[in-house]
């Protein structure tokens, strides 16, 4: 539809409602039009536009102190929207549950022009305030909703275009709502998809902490999901449903009533070892993917059980890796880094967590630290810890810090090439000086841990280009394993037959037939270890009990490579988030040709691709900004 087209159906279906008195049915979306009727039977008047009282500084301060965890959730978020907004000259904008803004990001110049009409911090956008708008109307319809120009009950807010969706917590309790906005005579189309992935992100992160002591259900009909914010999670205390996500409970087909109702063992038939990622059988014969962890004290006993332990992937090694392995462990027990480089899926996680588990400090922590998951705004926080009330954000009771919650156990650092520079000689100073300065002052604290560090490219080229310090280098790079990719592993074949058997379990009755197992092991796997085990797990689920898994069953580029047709790229495969420019030129054409062959459909091409929509949405905007 054209934007003057719309527009003027807008104002054609305003008349009639609110000159007329007539409903525009057909004219104007159905959660407008109640919203429209919810107004106007609060007696608000469309010529009369709200009076804002611009919220006191300290009234601002104290609204930032109540809602401190919900900024910190989404501020990762935010950070990777305010350059989207700065790019399409519009804001992201967080309120809380009642709509009260509580930040604005992005391009300043549209900041200024919104906070005209009182789009800025402390201003309420609830709907019975403000009449229809993206923020209010979300609330109150509790979804997605895109409100465009005319389409906002007052005349000045008629200049915004806006997209908005409503956090939920982990009870189902609205939390607040996140929301772009920009000019209403520019189509901002991606807008509402981006919001709608970005809440995912947030409330998925809702389930970060607070939970130690309960059970966890991580999964998915997708194996490949799990682990991502699309997972459904369903948590469980002393077997009782109390918390869930959206995702958790419709993939279960429940709703919010469901918590403090169900019962763990009332939803599952069949589970997997607590811990590892295996299938999963609904009450009502659903398969899914996935994993059950906590609580906290009870992981260490290993739970599982004979029947249980054979879904569990006990790692492969071959000769070279365990020789690696042996050295690695005295090295860090000699407190000498340990750098694990190779390919993404290549296991280097995995080694980690055995030199952890084979090292004299196995009893004490393992903390993971991905690098490139964490944005560059929080990276020094999370690692270093701050005091309290250093910094506007910052927890009340202060945080420790990654770093000191490694004290006693083992760092791993993966992909620390993606550093900031500032922060690597900070991490430097703690490796030579053994003791941490948490942000804010105070007094340095000592620090004991063992440090495994982790990179998919040679760090080497990273510092001869000056992206990584060489003194750092040094200290890290004492001692490097290389695991080699799937593709050059010298026996293919017993590496399948091993990981089936681990995953199917040797009574399970699913034998792989020679020719499955054949062309499973001629592929190239360029995403290496997890895409072949992910792909077995796949396998397995929708195999019939009892009989061999053909061929036929095998997805069609794994089939076709062994005819020789040309494998996938391997761009397509690898993780896409990196920002590594010849890969991201690989990774853009697969993502523009998938969609183009899914008919611009991008949860198509995510699956086609095997990642997730937001990389898709992410990468491909990237992209434009950094052509624009
Ligand atoms: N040696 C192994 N034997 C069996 N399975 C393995 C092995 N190594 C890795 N895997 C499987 O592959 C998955 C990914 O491994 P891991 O996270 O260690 O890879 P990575 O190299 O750290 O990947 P990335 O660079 O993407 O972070 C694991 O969850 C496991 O299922």
């Amino acid at each position: 539809m054209q934007a003057g087209t719309a527009t003027d159906t807008i104002l054609a279906a305003r008349r009639r409602f609110f000159d007329e008195g007539c409903l525009p049915e057909g004219l104007v979306a159905t959660p407008i039009l109640r919203s429209w009727q919810r107004c106007a039977s609060r007696g608000l008047a469309v010529d009369r536009a709200p009076r804002v009282e611009p919220m006191a500084s300290g009234e601002l301060r104290a609204l930032h102190e109540r809602h401190e965890r919900l900024l910190r959730l989404a501020r990762p978020e935010i950070e990777a929207l305010r350059g989207d907004a700065e790019w399409t000259d519009s804001v992201v904008i967080l309120t809380d549950a009642a709509g009260l803004v509580l930040d604005v990001a992005g391009s300043a110049a549209f900041a200024d022009r919104a906070s005209r009409v009182a789009l800025r911090p402390g201003v309420p956008w609830s709907e019975a305030e403000t009449g229809t708008n993206a923020i209010g109307t979300a609330l109150v319809e509790r979804r997605p909703i895109a409100v465009h120009g005319a389409e906002h009950f007052f005349e000045p807010h008629r200049i915004l275009a806006c997209a908005a969706a409503p956090i939920v917590d982990p009870r189902g309790a609205l939390a607040g709502v996140l929301d772009m906005s920009g000019h209403a005579a520019v189509r901002h189309l991606h807008a509402l998809g981006l919001v709608r992935l970005a809440v995912e992100q947030i409330e998925h992160r809702f389930f970060d902490h607070g939970f130690e002591h309960c059970t966890i259900l991580r999964f998915h009909r997708d194996g490949e999901l799990v682990g991502t914010a699309r997972e459904g999670v369903l948590v469980f205390e002393e077997e009782r449903l109390v918390a869930a996500n959206r995702h958790g409970l419709g993939l279960m087909g429940l709703d919010w009533s469901a918590l403090d109702e169900v019962t763990l063992p009332g939803l599952l038939r069949r589970s997997t070892p607590r811990g590892e990622v295996g299938p999963l059988q609904g009450r009502r014969g659903e398969t899914f993917l996935g994993r059950l962890v906590g609580p906290a004290r009870r992981t260490r006993r290993g739970g599982g059980g004979p029947a249980a332990a054979r879904h569990k992937v006990e790692p492969i090694l071959t000769g070279e890796v365990r020789q690696a392995l042996s050295e690695a462990v005295r090295l860090l027990e000699a407190d000498v880094p340990v750098l694990v480089q190779g390919e993404t899926g290549t296991g280097k996680e995995v080694f980690a967590r055995q030199v952890h588990a084979l090292s004299v400090r196995a009893e004490r922590p393992f903390v993971a630290v991905n690098c490139a998951a964490l944005p560059e705004g929080l990276i020094e926080s999370e690692l270093f810890g701050y005091e309290a009330g250093a910094f506007t954000g910052a927890r009340r009771e202060g945080h420790k810090g990654l770093l000191r919650q490694a004290d006693g156990g083992v760092l791993f650092l993966d992909e620390i090439g993606d550093m900031p520079l500032s922060l690597q000689s900070r991490l430097l100073r703690v490796l030579q000086d053994k003791e941490i300065s948490p942000l804010g002052g105070g007094r340095p604290v000592p620090v004991d841990f063992a440090l495994v560090c982790a990179t998919h490219r040679p760090l080497s080229d990273l510092v001869a280009t000056g992206g990584f310090r060489q003194d750092l280098y040094f200290r890290i790079a004492q001692y490097v394993v290389t695991l080699q990719p799937l593709r050059s592993h010298p026996d293919r074949i017993r590496l399948v037959r091993d990981l089936w058997r681990q995953l199917a379990g040797e009574e399970a009755g699913t034998p792989l037939s020679r020719e499955a197992e054949r062309l499973l092991a001629a592929y190239n796997w360029p995403g290496n270890f997890r895409q072949l085990v992910g792909s077995l797990r796949a396998l397995i689920v929708l195999a019939e009990r009892g009989r061999p898994v053909e061929a036929a069953a095998l997805p069609a580029d794994i089939r076709s490579a062994a005819t020789g047709t040309p494998a996938e790229p391997e761009a397509a495969a690898r993780p896409v988030d990196r920002i590594d420019r010849p890969l991201a030129e690989h990774t853009r054409e697969a993502m523009l040709a998938a969609l183009e062959a899914s008919g611009g459909n991008v949860s198509h091409a995510a699956r086609r691709l095997g990642i997730d929509r937001t990389t898709i949405y992410r990468r491909l905007l990237w992209d434009k900004r950094r052509r624009a």
